[in-house]
């Protein structure tokens, strides 16, 4: 049975300590075993000294854990990283890559990146890639610009590999309000064309994400990337609520 399923991830960033962080894991297992809405999958991604904990914290909610950050080596001297076989042995399905705040304040590459899309899918993790243009300008022009980072990060990989497109406009990053609906919904609509390809694909939108947004949206995306707004689990919850009544009628195969 499948039918349009929706997907809702949160990044809680460098934003809370290693208590703090088992409090609002343990707030959204809670919320997790009163029964995620059907049609929507959600992950969550603390920072990695959390991963374990939270893993344990998660067991038997069906909701996924994630990496913000991975290496593309598997092993060796590389003082400081953590390998793709550590974060799955650590309980993650999901891993972040190429987040703007990485290739902003660290230097990430092009290069850097495509090397750790190969490392997470060889190593069965799914990628949340993160794409997005600089500066807003018109929807063509944001197209463009993510399709060119697009190309590079999947060059050379099997186009039936699952991942999430996770799209944020940098310029909507940190922002006190997303992108326009009707912004959003124009690009999402360009970026589909460039997925087309990529059957196991999930388009989402990040970057000032919140409660409200998907119910404007509809289907022009799959799910939202939440940041700071999800901070309030309550406010998560609503998003899962939106993204349920937008998941569509589950249909026999
Ligand atoms: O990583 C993000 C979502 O997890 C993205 O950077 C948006 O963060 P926000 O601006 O705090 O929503």
């Amino acid at each position: 049975m499948s039918g349009r399923t929706r997907l809702v991830g949160v990044s809680l960033k460098m934003y809370m300590g290693l208590a703090r962080t088992r409090e609002w894991m343990d707030a959204v297992a809670a919320a997790a075993r009163e029964g995620l809405p059907p049609g929507v999958g959600l992950f969550v991604i603390p920072g990695f000294l959390s991963l374990r904990e939270s893993a344990e914290i998660l067991d038997g909610t069906g909701v996924a854990l994630g990496a913000q950050n991975m290496f593309w080596e598997d092993a060796g001297a590389f003082t400081g990283e953590v390998s793709a076989p550590m974060l799955r042995e650590a309980g993650c399905r999901y891993v972040e890559i190429g987040h703007a705040e990485r290739r902003r304040l660290f230097g990430e590459t092009e290069e850097v990146v495509s090397l750790k899309m190969r490392a997470a899918i060889r190593n069965g993790l799914v990628p949340v890639l993160c794409i997005g243009e600089m500066r807003r300008g018109t929807p063509e022009q944001a197209v463009a610009e993510c399709a060119a980072q697009f190309a590079s990060a999947a060059e050379g990989l099997p186009a039936e590999s699952e991942l999430v497109f996770a799209w944020e406009p940098v310029w909507a990053i940190g922002a006190a309000e997303p992108a326009p609906p009707d912004y959003i919904a124009a690009v999402a609509g360009g970026l589909r064309t460039l997925l087309a390809g990529w059957p196991r694909a999930k388009l989402i939108y990040g970057g000032s994400a919140g409660p409200g947004l998907l119910t404007r949206l509809g289907d022009a995306v799959d799910g939202l990337f939440l940041g700071r707004f999800a901070h309030d689990v309550g406010a998560l919850r609503q998003v899962l609520t939106e993204a349920a009544a937008s998941a569509g009628p589950a249909v026999l195969q």
